[in-house]
């Protein structure tokens, strides 16, 4: 008889366990698990302060847990890791190079030589359709082709895990949701592993597979939501779908919740503090 194993794509990103406080003694995680597979976009949802960039930095090596540890590819991670890229809400161009000058800089730091650094700009300015500016200075372009620079610098170093920190939402709401579109077509065309985080629950539903929401520290998780709804995701069709609605319901409800308990956490916190006099 022949044995099947069922396939189960492997893990790219796990984090096992880990806890985190701050210097201060503010403790933000304790034994917080996540797993995320190869080619699986994740947003990273929550209300201010439940840890989300704090998560970012661990999940990036940036910060060292104080418990557990965070692996990428089964191996623990460091910051310049090559399987990782970054992109910020700041796209961070150098003001004095050319668009394609800023790509090339990425690549020249790792190591690239200068044939590899222009062939792979150009390709990846022409991906997010920036080819007709790649001689431009950043201040000559829109804040949403400046983000796509920055998309195009990280995507040419050619990383298995993006982690996106709220990369849109210093952009005006049409831009916006245009760049969300144009991250879900290089998304298809790349397969990287996304993790994305957000404030925008509407952005996290448009964009994931999985929506997974920070509680308050140090909880970590307080729900997850898997995401099903077909691809290609048009905007219009999908945002109008009562499926589309139900998912942004849930999770409002869920941060809505997660608020009321850090209100009467404060409340019960002043109240203590009353009743224990000057
Ligand atoms: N360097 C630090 N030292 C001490 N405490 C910190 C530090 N950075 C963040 N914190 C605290 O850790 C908690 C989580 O902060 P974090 O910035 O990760 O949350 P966030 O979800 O990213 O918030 P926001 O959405 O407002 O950016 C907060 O209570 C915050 O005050």
């Amino acid at each position: 008889m022949e044995i099947v194993t069922p396939f189960h794509p492997p893990a790219v990103l796990s984090v096992d366990g880990i806890g985190f406080t701050y210097k201060n003694g503010r403790e933000v995680f304790r034994n917080f698990s996540l797993t995320v597979k190869k080619r699986e976009f994740v947003a990273l949802l929550g209300p201010s302060g439940c840890g989300k960039s704090t998560m970012l930095n661990l999940l990036s090596g940036f910060l060292k847990p104080t418990a557990g540890r965070v692996c990428i590819n089964g191996q623990p991670v460091f910051p310049e890791m090559q399987a990782l890229g970054y992109v910020f809400q700041t796209p961070n161009l150098f003001p004095w190079l050319s668009v394609e000058d800023n790509v090339c800089f990425g690549l020249k730091m790792a190591g690239k030589n200068a044939v590899e650094q222009r062939e792979k700009a150009r390709h990846y300015l022409s991906l997010v359709g920036l080819e007709a500016v790649a001689r431009d200075l950043p201040h000559q372009l829109s804040g949403g082709m400046r983000q796509r620079v920055a998309l195009a610098r990280t995507l040419a170093l050619e990383p298995d895990i993006l982690l996106m920190d709220e990369p849109f939402a210093a952009l005006d709401a049409i831009t916006r949701i245009q760049m969300n579109e144009e991250l879900l077509r290089l998304w298809s065309e790349l397969s990287q592993t996304i993790i994305f985080i957000t404030h925008d629950i509407d952005e996290a539903v448009f964009l994931a597979d999985r929506v997974v929401v920070l509680g308050l520290p140090p909880n970590g998780i307080d729900s997850e939501i898997l995401i099903d709804l077909p691809r290609p995701r048009d905007r219009h069709k999908v945002r109008s779908t009562a499926r589309f609605a139900d998912y942004g319901d849930q999770l409002m409800h869920r941060i809505g919740a997660i608020t009321q308990l850090r209100q009467s956490a404060s409340l019960n916190h002043s109240g203590a503090r009353q009743n224990a006099g000057p």
